[in-house]
């Protein structure tokens, strides 16, 4: 297996993209192919994920992860935008499938660890059909070296390469649904949901492992999670989704430091925050989640001279030195540094109302 050139973060930070997506829209009919009505699962999206980073996408369920993913992996064609994956223009060069040196570069790791794995093969299998896969061929003995060193990558023992998919337990199998994705040396692996269906205790150690799949081969992670505890664990950026558009950008820890887009903020009210100024309101989060879901317009600005349900947002620079962007017509660089400051004098426990103030 080949060891690629692994990216300092800094070199990270400034490198060319590996995926770019541009006006990325997928409608999928409702009631049949001919039908005329249909649900817009992306509309225009534009993403670029850098070469060696780990990109987490979070948002809410509908909101069209998993059709960038799938549009990604070429098992759903897009109804308009394009695709350039490792400098190849995808949707032209491939109008209609993934060949197969696509899939050597481009891998993907699904939610379910136990669906994934045919049970009547024994690990070995997966691996070696993998390996048959990337073309390359080996005698017996090199392709037992390969399989061992694939197991040890993903932390397994090449004992259990015998053994099959119910005698491991979920996470065991995730390590060998991603060990079976690295048999191809990929460029990118496409991880939608990868830790949810797994113990809390078992996760970290997949998240673990992603990270020591960037930091060692400087290998492209697109990682789909609902939860922003895991995305801020592990991924340089996180790109927030809602309603099949994406709203906010930035490197993770910054990002949910100081989220500028409403719904950014609705999804991490959520998140247990021990530094957190303002306590999470149940009630409060239940009733704006339902707004979301029921609203066909931005359901955040309820002022009916808004221009949200009419105009595209465009994008606002939060942060120039960690690329944080927002989309959100209700964004004003000036509220938002009134905010901070707000927010930095409550944590510090300054915000006690002044008695001079009121009187000069
Ligand atoms: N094959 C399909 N046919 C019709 N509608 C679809 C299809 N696949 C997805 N959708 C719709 O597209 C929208 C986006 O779905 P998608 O699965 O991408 O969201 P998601 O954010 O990944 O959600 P989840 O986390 O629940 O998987 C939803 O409204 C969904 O109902």
């Amino acid at each position: 297996m080949t060891t690629e050139t692994v990216p300092s973060p800094v070199a990270r930070a400034q490198a060319s993209p590996v995926i770019s997506l541009r006006g990325l829209t997928k409608d999928f009919p409702l009631g049949g192919l001919f039908a005329r009505r249909s649900v817009r699962a992306l509309d225009g999206v534009a993403l670029d994920v850098r070469r060696g980073e780990i990109m987490a996408l979070v948002g809410e369920s509908g909101s069209g992860k998993s059709t960038i993913v799938r549009c990604l992996a070429r098992l759903e064609k897009p109804t308009a935008g394009s695709m350039v994956v490792d400098g190849e223009d995808v949707l032209k060069t491939q109008p209609r499938h993934a060949t197969r040196a696509y899939r050597g570069t481009v891998q993907m790791v699904f939610q379910d660890p136990f669906g994934s794995l045919n049970p009547v093969h024994p690990v070995s299998h997966f691996l070696e059909r993998a390996l048959r896969l990337h073309g390359v061929t080996r005698g017996q003995e090199e392709t037992r070296a390969a399989l061992d060193e694939l197991m040890t990558t993903v932390g397994l023992s090449p004992e259990l390469l015998s053994s099959y998919p119910h005698e491991l337990s979920g996470g065991q199998r995730q390590r060998v649904a991603i060990a079976r994705a690295l048999a191809v040396e990929p460029k990118v692996v496409l991880a939608d949901e990868p830790t949810s269906m797994l113990d809390v205790s078992v996760r970290v150690g997949i998240l673990n492992l992603m990270r020591r799949l960037r930091d060692q081969r400087g290998l492209t992670i697109l990682f789909i999670t609902h939860d922003l505890a895991s995305a801020r664990y592990v991924a340089d950026r996180t790109t927030v989704m809602f309603a099949g558009e994406l709203v906010e950008s930035g490197e993770s820890l910054d990002l949910m430091a100081r989220p500028s887009h409403p719904y950014t903020r609705l999804l991490l009210s959520a998140v247990p925050e021990p530094n957190r100024s303002t306590g999470y309101d149940p009630v409060e989060r239940a009733r704006l989640r339902s707004a979301v879901l029921e609203s066909s317009t931005c359901p955040f600005d309820g002022d009916p001279d808004s221009p949200c349900s009419e105009t595209e947002p465009v994008r606002h620079v939060v942060d120039a030195v960690t690329d944080h962007w927002v989309r959100c017509h209700r964004y004003r660089p000036s509220l938002e540094v009134a905010r901070r400051a707000l927010a930095t004098d409550i944590a510090r426990g300054t915000d006690a109302p002044d008695q001079d103030r009121g009187s000069r």
